[in-house]
């Protein structure tokens, strides 16, 4: 088979995936974990897939904020388009670096390369006035409440404790999008869409301008999977199964759920804002852009959920 005939998955790792925990969030715990899910990527490539991989950047987002901020009065500060620049820079490098470690090792005739990729938006999105995504660690509901009286939007997430929030505007086109799939089609492992994209937009001019914001990735990703109309979309991300009454003595896990009954759950209110829900839309709108099949599952257990014996499958019906 050559590379333009094996089958394409978009595999979306979540920046919380790419800490260790919440506890263990150093250097050289991210690198521990983009190791250890690369491991599964390069056998899903093994198997047979060309991978495009996407990541997350929240917790890397909200970390070199908080630094800026700290040494505002020793150096300039950076504005986030820049921070999620930064971001695809220091997460495609561990990716791709820790790829081709693993091709290397299991002998693998691959390499992977990192595309910085802009992602326009709308200057006018509501999301602008509305911030909902939720960057850097997890904070104390004490710690929360003295950065709220400086000034930072905050949310309670998921039951994980409560975390800095910025806009979020909807993904509207991928910019660097034939790169990419002219990449993926000569047979490279493309890393790009980091963060879900740096945010940018036109100006009066009709050029391009960045914006303070970070797109969800999991949205991002969907816009890629449904454009190049990709196999499979694989979120990659914290929990082994996608949930109803996630977090209570009731929770069940899905196994297999149709589009249908996805939007019945989201209805009920199954899924967290700003975690689950994102990567429930984003699955639902490849899907009814004509995707083929999405699983949900985390790094862990890709190969498995691939061979069906776990994870989250999203089919038609
Ligand atoms: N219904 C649900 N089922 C499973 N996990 C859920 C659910 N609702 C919220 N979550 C939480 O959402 C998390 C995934 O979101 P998040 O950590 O923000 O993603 P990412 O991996 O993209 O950084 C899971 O690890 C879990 O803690
Ligand atoms: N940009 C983004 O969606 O990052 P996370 O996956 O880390 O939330």
């Amino acid at each position: 088979m050559n590379d333009r005939q094996k089958p394409v998955a978009v595999v979306a790792i979540g920046g919380n995936s790419l800490i260790k925990d919440k506890e263990h969030t150093a250097v050289r715990y991210q690198w521990e974990a983009v190791r250890e899910t690369a491991t599964h990527i390069a056998e899903m490539i093994a198997q047979g897939w060309t991978v495009i991989v996407t990541h997350g950047n929240g917790p890397q987002v909200g970390f070199i904020l908080r630094r800026n901020e700290l040494a505002a009065h020793e150096v300039h500060t950076t504005p986030l388009d820049l921070i999620v620049a930064d971001t695809q820079g220091s997460i495609g490098y561990m990716l791709q670096q820790a790829l081709d470690n693993e091709f290397a090792r299991r002998g693998l005739y691959r390499r992977a390369f990192t595309i910085v990729t802009q992602v326009l938006v709308d200057r006018d999105d509501p999301a602008f006035q509305n911030p909902t995504k939720p960057i850097g660690g997890f904070l104390t509901k004490e710690e929360a409440e003295r950065f709220a009286a400086e000034g930072w939007p905050v949310v309670e997430d998921a039951g994980r404790g409560w975390r800095r929030v910025v806009a979020s505007p909807q993904p509207k086109a991928i910019l660097e999008e034939n790169a990419i799939r002219a990449a993926a089609e000569e047979g490279w492992i493309v890393i790009a869409v980091g963060g879900g994209g740096i945010p940018v937009v036109r100006n009066e001019k009709g050029e391009l301008r960045g914006v303070p914001a970070v797109i969800d990735k999991d949205r991002a990703s969907s816009l890629l999977a449904r454009s190049i109309k990709a196999d499979l979309f694989l979120i990659s991300t914290g929990v082994e199964k996608v949930a109803l009454h996630f977090n209570t003595p009731q929770q069940r896990d899905l196994d297999r759920v149709t589009v249908s009954e996805l939007r019945r759950y989201m209805a009920e209110g199954h899924f967290a804002p700003g975690s689950m829900l994102p990567k429930i839309e984003a699955v639902i709108e490849y899907m009814e852009a004509g995707g083929k099949h999405a699983i949900i599952t985390n790094p862990p257990n890709i190969v498995r959920a691939l061979n069906g014996e776990t994870g989250t499958h999203i089919v038609h019906g």
